[in-house]
């Protein structure tokens, strides 16, 4: 499951973060993946100070915005860091890798993205997610983020013109399983439609999902 996360750094923030990525000293993004053949992008040393900065505000924000405790369940978040695609540059077909070795090492379950420059700064750099056979194509506003399966094979296509900036983080959740995840996002919706007496219908087949799948999940067979 895919969830944007929209507005995820207030305006002060992000005017905070527009004037520390100028300071930001950019290093080859392979530091951290040598053997990759696909990825050609620049990326923030961890000890930079700018970045830093940035990677505590990006952080910051995503603990604070509800939709990420609600989605995600966080146990913990890996290392933050800015990176920066020039024209040319892209990160080819890829999956991100399992465990990160932070102390405790930590598994990624989900990947993030937050966006830090206006999509018309840029062309190209489409962040694109396989599911299945469908490619989904993201291209969010400053400020903006997006969670998406750690699991799930993606891309950023080539930059041709103007800079790409983001800030790039992983999960680990408490509950591993995805659709396990999702069941719990459900029980959610559920709750706040029925706190809020919002729309019946969607309240039905919330349950009837959880039901179902719940059902599915537990049957002996
Ligand atoms: O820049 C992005 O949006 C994601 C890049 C990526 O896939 C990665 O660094 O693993
Ligand atoms: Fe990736």
């Amino acid at each position: 499951m895919i969830r944007v996360l929209p507005n995820v750094l207030t305006a002060s923030e992000l005017q905070a973060v527009r004037e520390l990525l100028p300071q930001v000293r950019f290093g080859d993004g392979r530091i951290t993946n040598p053997d990759s053949s696909v990825k050609q992008n620049l990326q923030a040393p961890q000890e930079d100070p700018a970045n830093a900065r940035i990677a505590q505000i990006a952080r910051e924000a995503l603990v604070r915005y509800a939709d990420v405790r609600t989605f995600a369940h966080p146990r913990s978040m890996a290392r933050t860091t800015v990176v920066r695609y020039e024209p040319g540059m892209n990160y080819g077909w890829h999956v991100d890798e399992a465990m990160f070795p932070s102390t405790p090492p930590m598994r990624s379950d989900l990947s993030c993205t937050v966006f830090l420059n206006s999509p018309a700064d840029y062309d190209g750099g489409e962040l694109t997610i396989q599911l299945g056979a469908q490619e989904l194509s993201y291209k969010l506003e400053a400020g903006s983020a997006i969670l998406y399966p750690s699991t799930t094979i993606h891309r950023v296509s080539p930059v041709t013109r103007g800079v790409r900036l983001a800030a790039i983080t992983w999960l680990q959740s408490w509950v591993a399983d995805s659709n396990q995840r999702e069941l719990l996002v459900q029980i959610e919706e559920a709750r706040a439609l029925a706190a809020s007496g919002g729309d019946p219908a969607r309240l039905q087949v919330l349950l009837e999902s959880l039901r179902t799948n719940l059902f599915r999940m537990w049957a002996d067979t």
